[in-house]
């Protein structure tokens, strides 16, 4: 069975010059944006905002710089596009990306599907005409990944709806995170090998089966786990490279150093 390898070189600063970046999209989700939303940012080859998300980045990018001018900051940091049912973004907001002109979309006619899910699927449909472009589809698929920022903390139904997105979009590598720690599902298709960036992330772990029960899961050791028995969580991270095969989809997740 095929390897699956990852690396959250992306919130390494600088760029690793002996490692190549993945390829990836950057969503903006309506919470806490990030303290490393500019490194994020640099690299990102298409950046989203879901609907809130814009007023995110419009109050809390000129923080993150208080010896520029926040007008400034806000120019600098202009999105692809905005997208969602537009009942969060606030007017002035709207208004401003408008006239830097970005593309604000309503999507509200779909009420099943979360502003999240709806950015994705944006992502997605850019990428297939950038892959069709540019890359082979093997190229592609391995090295492309969905970066989401603000997609923990607050409201616990917007996390179990972020969470179900990565399921939902099982065949696409994407990473949810938030200033404290990022999650990301491990296919049951692949074995998985995790290369720890220990400047940037650790040492607290967990491998979580959420969607089934596992009667096998192999990294150091064997064990069966299941949501409401067995589940690993506050694990230290030992290794410089973690080894992940099981029999169901796993949810991966690490926290993210304080001080880098
Ligand atoms: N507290 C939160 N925690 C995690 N993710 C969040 C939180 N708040 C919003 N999000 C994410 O940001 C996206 C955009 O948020 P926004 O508030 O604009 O959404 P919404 O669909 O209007 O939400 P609501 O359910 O409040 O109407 C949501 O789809 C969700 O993925
Ligand atoms: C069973 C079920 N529960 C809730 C909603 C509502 N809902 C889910 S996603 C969404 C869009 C939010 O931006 C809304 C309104 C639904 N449709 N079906």
């Amino acid at each position: 069975m095929e390897a699956m390898r990852h690396a959250s070189t992306f919130l390494r600063f600088p760029a690793p010059p002996d490692i190549s970046l993945p390829s990836y999209a950057l969503v903006v989700l309506n919470q806490r944006l990030p303290r490393f939303a500019p490194v994020l940012w640099s690299h990102a080859k298409l950046r989203v905002f879901a609907d809130g998300g814009a007023n995110r980045v419009y109050d809390g990018m000129p923080n993150l710089f208080p010896e520029i001018d926040p007008m400034e900051v806000r120019h600098r940091y202009k999105p692809d596009i905005i997208r969602g049912d537009m009942d969060s973004i606030r007017p002035e907001v709207k208004e401003f990306y408008v006239n830097m002109g970005v593309k604000v979309e309503d999507v509200s006619y779909d009420q099943d599907t979360t502003d999240l899910h709806k950015c994705v699927n944006y992502v997605c449909d850019s990428m297939d005409e950038l892959a069709k472009s540019n890359l082979t589809e093997a190229a592609y698929s391995s090295q492309f990944c969905i970066l989401i920022a603000g997609a923990l903390g607050g409201r616990f139904d917007h996390e179990a709806g972020n969470i179900n997105v990565l399921y939902k979009f099982s065949n696409i590598r994407i990473i949810l995170l938030s200033d404290d720690c990022l999650i990301q599902l491990l296919p049951k298709t692949h074995c998985h090998e995790i290369h720890i960036q220990s400047s940037v992330e650790g040492p607290h772990c967990g491998l979580v089966p959420i969607g089934a029960p596992s009667a096998s899961t192999t990294t150091t050791a064997d064990t069966g786990m299941s949501f409401g028995g067995l589940i690993s969580t506050s694990n230290i991270v030992r290794e410089d490279t973690i080894t992940v095969k099981s029999d169901t989809d796993l949810l991966w997740t690490i926290s993210i150093k304080k001080d880098f």
